[in-house]
């Protein structure tokens, strides 16, 4: 049987006060919540702590991406906030993800860590652009492999590239895929997409839902249709 999905909105919002609102309309046994670099970087720890405080699970979307020695030590700050969930780049290399899964050896309750493998807004072009010339799902395959091998526990990736990484990494490797549009929604910036109902069935763990929750004239009222939708 497929395990069911969690939905985490991805809260990317300027300020804490325009995150307010939908928060307060959301349940945490129903989503999690994803804080990312602009919200982070407006509100700070002192937010993440308070809706962490209101039972959510928390998603701290940094994508740390530097030395070895500057991610472990962000990783470990990020863990002592109390989030459930923390992430680093898996192109900061091996020993950086090592770095970073050795910084949360000693705790009792670390954080999910997980590596970003190739970013949902990337196609084929845009990789070529940076030098990697092979496709999007090779190079994400490679990272995938790599982030297992290191000790972590899953990336983020599309939901395109969910069975490849489960046939390659096995099932209770955590996928976390961003790029989720219902049909007829705006693809935005995202290259590599996929929707709700179609990557609920792959049994992704964590589908990573921003503007078409966010955008919505009423973004709760769109989290609960997606959220029907997946037991449809
Ligand atoms: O590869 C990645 C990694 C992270 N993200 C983040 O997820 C959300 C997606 O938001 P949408 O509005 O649903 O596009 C956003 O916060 C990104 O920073 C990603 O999209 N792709």
């Amino acid at each position: 049987m497929k395990q069911s999905s969690i939905i985490f909105v991805a809260l990317d919002y300027p300020d804490a006060a325009h995150a307010w609102p939908l928060i307060h309309q959301l349940d945490p046994r129903q989503c999690g919540l994803k804080i990312g670099k602009e919200l982070f970087t407006a509100a700070g720890p002192e937010f993440v702590r308070e809706v962490i405080g209101l039972g959510f699970k928390v998603f701290l979307d940094l994508k740390f991406h530097d030395i070895p020695n500057t991610v472990a030590k962000a990783v470990r700050a990020a863990a002592e906030l109390g989030v459930w969930m923390v992430n680093v780049h898996a192109s900061g290399g091996r020993r950086m993800l090592e770095a970073a899964k050795q910084a949360l050896s000693d705790l009792e309750h670390p954080p999910l860590l997980i590596a970003v493998t190739v970013l949902t807004s990337m196609n084929a072009e845009d990789l070529a652009e940076v030098g990697i010339t092979v496709t999007p799902a090779e190079h994400v395959l490679h990272l995938a492999k790599m982030t297992q091998a290191a000790g972590l526990d899953g990336v983020v990736c599309s939901a395109q590239e969910a069975a490849m990484i489960q046939q390659a990494c096995g099932k209770d490797f955590v996928l976390v895929t961003p790029g989720i549009r219902p049909s007829g929604s705006e693809q935005g910036d995202q290259r590599r997409v996929m929707t709700p109902e179609q990557a609920a069935q792959q049994g992704i763990q964590v589908l990573v839902i921003g503007r078409p929750i966010t955008q919505a004239p009423d973004p709760a009222a769109a989290l609960t249709a997606i959220q029907a939708s997946l037991t449809t």
